[in-house]
């Protein structure tokens, strides 16, 4: 453990249950053996990201992080040599800078694209689709490169967790709620198998305790109010 960790300043996790981007830092604190204090409701918000007013927020002794990506990096360096854990970055600079690149990209781009799907009447959820389909080529690529079963190699890295919300996630807003099929076996066969490893990880013990989820029904609930309630305004 580091310093940090020994010497007991408190991690809290702002976020709700329903976010990705707040599941994405939980399971990196996680495989850190971090022990945090998911805090679920944020009075204090604005305070602690007045910038964007969004969440995650890792509040570190009592200093708060923002930007999942950004806090993903944070915890790789503030417990660098927790629980054994390894890297999340890679060690080679080259590698570290291509799964930086990948993880903005597809970040960026997988949100807009899913969002334009979401909130699009069905006869014009083509265009978004379509993006969607060109990032998990991406990715398919990207694995098939690889020597081991996650973008990490033998173990999951930034990468995979980086993307590790699109089985769960596009299976809710897409499948769950518009009953739009993006994920697929056959055109995307290694990502396909990643998702089974990164999901379920069956050599590992205890792994549902580290890569957690929300119950996908309550999700599928969730996501059908929130697309009532932002249709004419999209977030
Ligand atoms: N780029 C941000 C995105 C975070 C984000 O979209 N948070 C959503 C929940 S998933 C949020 O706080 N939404 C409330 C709002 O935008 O007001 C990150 O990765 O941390």
């Amino acid at each position: 453990m580091s310093k940090e960790a020994d010497s007991g300043e408190v991690v809290q996790l702002r976020g709700m249950w329903a976010s990705p981007a707040v599941h994405r830092v939980a399971w990196a604190l996680r495989l850190k053996g971090v022990e945090e204090d998911l805090e679920r409701k944020s009075p204090a918000l604005l305070e602690l990201n007045p910038i964007t007013k969004q969440v995650p927020v890792l509040v570190h002794g009592g200093r708060p992080v923002v930007e999942s990506l950004v806090i993903l990096e944070y915890i790789d360096e503030v417990w660098s040599g927790a629980a054994g854990a390894p890297p999340l970055l890679p060690e080679n600079p080259y590698e570290r800078a291509r799964a930086r690149f990948l993880a903005a990209f597809v970040e960026d781009k997988s949100r807009e694209a899913t969002r334009k799907v979401f909130f699009a009447p069905e006869k014009e959820r083509g265009e978004g689709l379509r993006s969607l389909e060109e990032i998990l080529e991406v990715l398919e690529k990207e694995l098939k490169s690889k020597e081991g079963e996650f973008f990490g190699g033998r173990s999951i890295g930034y990468l995979d967790l980086a993307v590790g919300w699109m089985p769960f996630w596009l299976g809710v807003v897409l499948e769950g709620v518009l009953d739009c099929k993006v994920m697929n076996a056959i055109k995307f066969p290694t990502f396909y198998l990643w998702s089974k490893f990164f999901l379920q990880n069956p050599p590992e013990e205890k792994w549902e305790s580290i890569i957690t989820l929300p119950p996908r029904e309550k999700a599928i609930e969730y996501f059908i109010k929130y697309r009532q309630l932002y249709s004419d305004s999209p977030k």
